[in-house]
C-alpha cells in the first residue's frame, strides 16, 4: 500500500464565531514519527477530533490509511489508535475486563488477548491487570488510556499531548514506549506543548497556527535553517567597568546576575568580536557557553512572527 498513513485536505472547520480551520492539506507518512505543533487554540484538537470521527469537518476530507473518515469511517476508526488527553471509564470493571472491552468495540476478539497483556507489561501494568481502574495513581490511569487506544493494534497512532502533567520517570516511559511502537512500524502523530520532547523523538514536524499549517518540514532542515546561536558570558568586573559597545549591546538578549545572554545571527555576528568588545568595556570573562536554537526558540520565533505580521486575533 503506497497510501499516506492520514491524508488532509482542505479541511476546514467552522464554529459558530471561529474559523478553526482554514483549509489544512498536508500527508503523515507511514512510518514516521510526526509532530504536531502549534500555540493553544491553533486547531490541534480539532482536526485530531475530525480525524477520529469524533466532529465534523465543514469542509475538505481526511482519510487514514486511504480510507476515508466519513464514507469508509469503520476502516479508518479500525487503522487508527487515538489516546486522548481525559480518561473515560467505569470504575467497576478491572483494567484488563475493560481492555479487552474496548477491543471488542473495536470489533477484535480474543485473538488480541496476548497484545493486551503485553500493553499491560510494556507499560509496567502487568501487576495491576487485575485492579479497578478507579484505585489507580493519575499516573497509572494515564497508562491506561493509551493501553485502551492501543488495543486494535491500530497502524496509525495519535498521541494527544500524553506526558501533560506526568512525572518524569513515567515521561522518559512513554518515550521509550512510543519509539518501540515507531520501530515495529506504526506511525505516531504526537501533539504536545513540550517542545523538547518533539525536538527528541520526531522526525517531522507540523506546525499550525490560527488554523492554517504555517511549518511543516523534517526536524532536523528546521532546526539547520534558523541562522541565530546563543553566547552566555559569564563576567566578573575588574575595577571601573565601561557601557558595552553598541555591535555587543544590540545582541543582549538578556543579563543574570554576573550572565550577559546574547543572541548571535550566524555568518554576521562573530564571537571573537563580541568577547573583544565585553573585555573591551572592562570585563573579565570567566566563562563561554554556546547554544544552538532548540526546536522551542525556533517555534517561538515562528509563531510570533506570524502573530505581528499578519494576524492581530487573539487566541485562548
Ligand atoms: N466546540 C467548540 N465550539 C466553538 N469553538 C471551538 C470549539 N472547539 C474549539 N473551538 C475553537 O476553535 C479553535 C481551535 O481550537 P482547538 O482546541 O482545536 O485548538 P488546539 O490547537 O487544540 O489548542 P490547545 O493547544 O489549547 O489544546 C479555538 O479558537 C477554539 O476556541
Amino acid at each position: 500500500m503506497t497510501e499516506p498513513a492520514i491524508s488532509f485536505k482542505n479541511v476546514q472547520k467552522r464554529y459558530a464565531t471561529t474559523h478553526a480551520l482554514k483549509g489544512v492539506s498536508f500527508d503523515i507518512k507511514r512510518g514516521e514519527y510526526f509532530g504536531l505543533l502549534g500555540p493553544n487554540g491553533a486547531g490541534k484538537s480539532t482536526l485530531i477530533s475530525i480525524t477520529a470521527g469524533l466532529a465534523q469537518a465543514s469542509g475538505g476530507s481526511v482519510a487514514v490509511l486511504g480510507h476515508d473518515v466519513v464514507t469508509d469511517y469503520r476502516a479508518a476508526r479500525r487503522a487508527l489508535g487515538v489516546v486522548p488527553q481525559e480518561l473515560v471509564y467505569d470504575p467497576f470493571f478491572s483494567v484488563r475486563e475493560m481492555l479487552r472491552l474496548q477491543a471488542g468495540y473495536q470489533g477484535c476478539g480474543k485473538e488480541v488477548w496476548p497484545w493486551i497483556d503485553e500493553l499491560l507489561e510494556r507499560l509496567e501494568l502487568e501487576d495491576k491487570g487485575a485492579n479497578s481502574i478507579r484505585q489507580l495513581s493519575g499516573g497509572m490511569k494515564r497508562r491506561v488510556l493509551i493501553a485502551q487506544a492501543l488495543v486494535h493494534k491500530p497502524e496509525v497512532v495519535i498521541l494527544d499531548e500524553p506526558t501533560a502533567g506526568v512525572d518524569v520517570e513515567l515521561r522518559r516511559t512513554l518515550w521509550k514506549f512510543t519509539r518501540d511502537l515507531n520501530a515495529a512500524g506504526h506511525t505516531i502523530v504526537l501533539t504536545t506543548h513540550y517542545l523538547e520532547e518533539a525536538e527528541e523523538l520526531c522526525d517531522r514536524i507540523g506546525i499550525l497556527n490560527h488554523g492554517e499549517l504555517q511549518v511543516l518540514e523534517d526536524k532536523a532542515a528546521l532546526l539547520g535553517r534558523h541562522p541565530y546561536r546563543f553566547l552566555s558570558l559569564e563576567l566578573s568586573a575588574q575595577g571601573e567597568t565601561q557601557a558595552l559597545p553598541d555591535h555587543v549591546e544590540r545582541l543582549v538578549e538578556a543579563r543574570r546576575g554576573d550572565t550577559l545572554d546574547l543572541k548571535l545571527r550566524q555568518g554576521e555576528d562573530f564571537i571573537g568580536e563580541v568577547i573583544e568588545g565585553v573585555r573591551g568595556a572592562g570585563y573579565r570573562i570567566v566563562d563561554v557557553h554556546t547554544r544552538e536554537p532548540s526546536l522551542e526558540n525556533i517555534f517561538v520565533e515562528l509563531t510570533m512572527d506570524k502573530d505581528q505580521n499578519t494576524d492581530n486575533e487573539v487566541t485562548a
